[in-house]
């Protein structure tokens, strides 16, 4: 984009964008008055120092070289912004991080990508240069052609210009190119790697959490740390040298001319200073009401059934329509700040351009200036300003990038309540499934009483063993203990004879199939969730286990049939549909153990029955643990034991029942 600066300057200016993705490379937008630099900057005071050289450090060129800590407000601001955004949950905060640190922890992710921002910062300063050779061009074109009315001279320059004016745009747009690619491969890398993290800790770890919490540390988090470690020095460093190149040339041309603007820069400094505080307090309100619409819409819409069921529409509109309007309100007061802000801003810099015109045509006119060197000197001006406002962003940038880092490094730290032990093996052929709980003892971390004491049981190679008791007896915790979720606290859990610690955790999962209580489904096909239970199984091999699974006829019913989509978590399925598809992933799956967790829950009785068959193919030949209330449909040899809370103890006991039979 290009503005008109005073009588036909033509001048690109370089500034970067506060929203949107531009990965902190340099953008192009007009920008007049260089003075207007000093505005993100005060109101925030980076470091205590004498006043006189506090003023001479609020120089513009120089306040450029010496930004080189976030300042203390911002930061605070960050963390009051995190702190109101995540109150409900304690361990959304974490210890803060500085910056060395931030870069110590992610500096390795820019593996392979730092030649990316090296091109970004050489393109950059290319571009830089080009632009000051362009304006001095423009400086000479006014002089030797505008003034003289000297058509001849005009053609060399001209083309020089124009070659100039390319190789600046081709710089600048690989630049841009090459600097986004690297953000984007960094910013991959990086969630990647968190994700994987997340997926080696207990479930718990997000269970523990809201899940909306954890989504972004996933996303803007892990973006903001982008912006600090992978494009953030590509700006600061091409920031940097554009300030040097456009004050140094600014400075060259007409040293006692750059001074002479300074006399603005207090209007400028109180213009900045009435509304910076103003400023934050508007973004911070918009941030957390931002924060507190989205949780209502995310729990209206994932609790639509509830809310329908219980006739809570209104009150679910009430509460968006409230939460919606402290947002337009945060947005509003921001709105009327930057309305205010920007025509007060232009008032001054009007004055300062009317200031430079005025004492250029002194010059003039004395003949210590030409035309040329005025316009190229206001020029240079006006290119240091979105510099060195740059420089200032960055610095607000650090800020908000180590809070975010704060909380990806908080996940990075967190550690599985359970690992394999440097000798782990894995199980050198299938399991034969026997499985043996010894006196085992659990209490679940930050919970005062033991869930589980003392319980001891054998489920030998395809037996089926029946656990019941009351509910919150820790039933479900047994399945967990024995998917290693956690260790016991006490005792042991033997599978064919081996403590199930010195196994490898992969291998141990391999040998055992949890089916819940509610069939867990992705939001794929029929097809897909079947094959989950053995990723590459043939299409025959999923039919096949449809079949035995008792789900292929309703699934040829569905209208795309086993391509048909499931919907969100398999709401489009009914309860049993959901429950069949279940089965028939466990048989593919095919392990020697089979721990069923209440998979009758919520079925009602014709269903429940007409389960029980592909169930008992399910269980043929598997050592079983099913972990049931309804002792109506067990088949007469089933052994049957009680989890019972013992009252005196706080802990477990456990009964033995006879079977129970149809
Ligand atoms: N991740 C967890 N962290 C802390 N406590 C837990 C956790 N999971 C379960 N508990 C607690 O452990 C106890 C046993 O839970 P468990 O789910 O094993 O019971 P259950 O016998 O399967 O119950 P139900 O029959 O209702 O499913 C409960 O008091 C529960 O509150």
């Amino acid at each position: 984009m290009a503005i008109r600066l005073g009588m036909s300057a033509n001048v690109q200016l370089v500034t970067p964008s506060k929203h949107g993705r531009n990965h902190g490379y340099p953008e192009r937008i007009p920008v007049l008055g260089w003075l207007r630099l000093a505005s993100p900057l005060v109101g925030r005071r980076r470091m205590r120092l004498p006043p006189l050289v506090g003023r001479w450090l609020r120089w513009p060129p120089l306040v450029g070289l010496v930004v080189v800590d976030p300042p203390q407000e911002s930061r605070r601001l960050s963390r009051r912004l995190s702190l109101s955004l995540s109150a409900e949950n304690e361990r959304a905060l974490a210890p803060a991080v500085t910056v060395r640190r931030t870069f110590r922890e992610f500096w390795p992710d820019t593996r392979g990508l730092r030649r990316f921002f090296v091109a970004g910062v050489v393109l950059a300063i290319l571009a830089a240069l080009c632009e000051v050779a362009a304006i001095r061009l423009f400086g000479y074109i006014t002089d030797t052609v505008l003034a003289t009315r000297d058509l001849s001279a005009f053609w060399s320059p001209a083309l020089l210009w124009l070659g100039l004016a390319t190789l600046a745009g081709l710089t600048s747009f690989v630049g841009t190119y090459v600097t986004a690619l690297g953000a984007e491969r960094f910013l991959l890398g990086l969630r990647d790697r968190v994700f994987a993290h997340i997926q080696t800790l207990s479930p718990d770890f997000t269970e523990n959490r809201r899940l909306g919490d954890v989504m972004a540390r996933l996303t803007d988090d892990i973006q903001a740390i982008e912006q600090l470690v992978g494009s953030g020095p590509v700006r600061a460093l091409t920031t940097l040298a554009s300030a040097v190149f456009f004050a140094g040339a600014a400075l060259f041309l007409r040293w006692d001319l750059a001074l002479i603007t300074l006399a603005l820069v207090p209007a400028f400094l109180l213009v900045s200073k009435l509304f910076a505080a103003r400023f934050r307090n508007a973004a911070a309100r918009e941030r957390f009401s931002n924060g507190a619409m989205n949780s209502v819409i995310e729990e209206g819409l994932a609790n639509q059934a509830l809310v329908q069921a219980y006739n809570q529409q209104r009150a679910e509109s009430d509460r968006l329509h409230a939460e919606g309007s402290s947002w337009l309100r945060a947005n509003m007061s921001q709105a009327w700040l930057s309305g205010l802000y920007g025509p007060a801003v232009k008032v001054i810099e009007t004055v300062c351009l009317i200031v430079i015109l005025g004492v250029g045509a002194w010059e003039i006119a004395e003949g210590r200036l030409t035309l040329g060197g005025l316009l190229a000197f206001a020029a240079y001006l006006a290119l240091l300003y979105p510099a060195v406002q740059n420089i200032g962003e960055l610095a607000l940038n650090v800020s908000e990038a180590a809070a975010g880092s704060d909380r990806v490094m908080e996940v990075l730290q967190a550690r599985p309540s359970v690992t394999d032990s440097p000798d782990a093996a894995p199980l050198v052929s299938r399991a034969r499934g026997r499985v043996e709980f010894e006196n085992v003892g659990f209490q679940y971390p930050g919970r005062p009483r033991p869930v589980l004491r003392d319980v001891s049981f054998v489920a030998e190679p395809g037996d089926l063993l029946v656990v019941t008791g009351p509910s919150g007896a820790g039933k479900s915790t047994l399945a967990k203990l024995l998917l290693r979720f956690y260790d016991p606290d006490q005792g042991a859990i033997l599978l064919d004879g081996a403590d199930i610690r010195t196994l490898r955790r992969d291998s141990l999962r391999d040998a055992v199939t949890v089916l819940h209580q509610e069939t867990l489904l992705f939001s794929g096909t029929v097809r897909e969730n079947i094959a989950y239970g053995r990723p590459g199984a043939s299409s025959e091999d999923v039919v096949r286990a449809a079949e035995l699974a008792g789900a292929h006829e309703f699934i040829l019913r569905l209208p795309q049939g086993y391509d048909t989509p499931v919907g969100q978590r398999g709401r489009l399925l009914s309860g049993g549909q959901r429950q069949r598809i279940g089965i028939a992933r466990a048989i593919l799956r095919d392990t020697p153990v089979l721990v069923l967790d209440e998979p009758m829950t919520g079925l009602d009785e014709v269903t429940a029955a007409r389960i029980m068959e592909p169930m008992r193919r399910l269980m043929h030949g598997r050592t079983t643990i099913l972990i049931t209330h309804d002792l109506r449909h067990l088949p007469e040899d089933a052994r049957v034991i009680a989890l019972e809370p013992a009252r005196a103890s706080g802990g477990l006991r456990l009964k033995r029942l006879p079977a129970a039979h149809i």
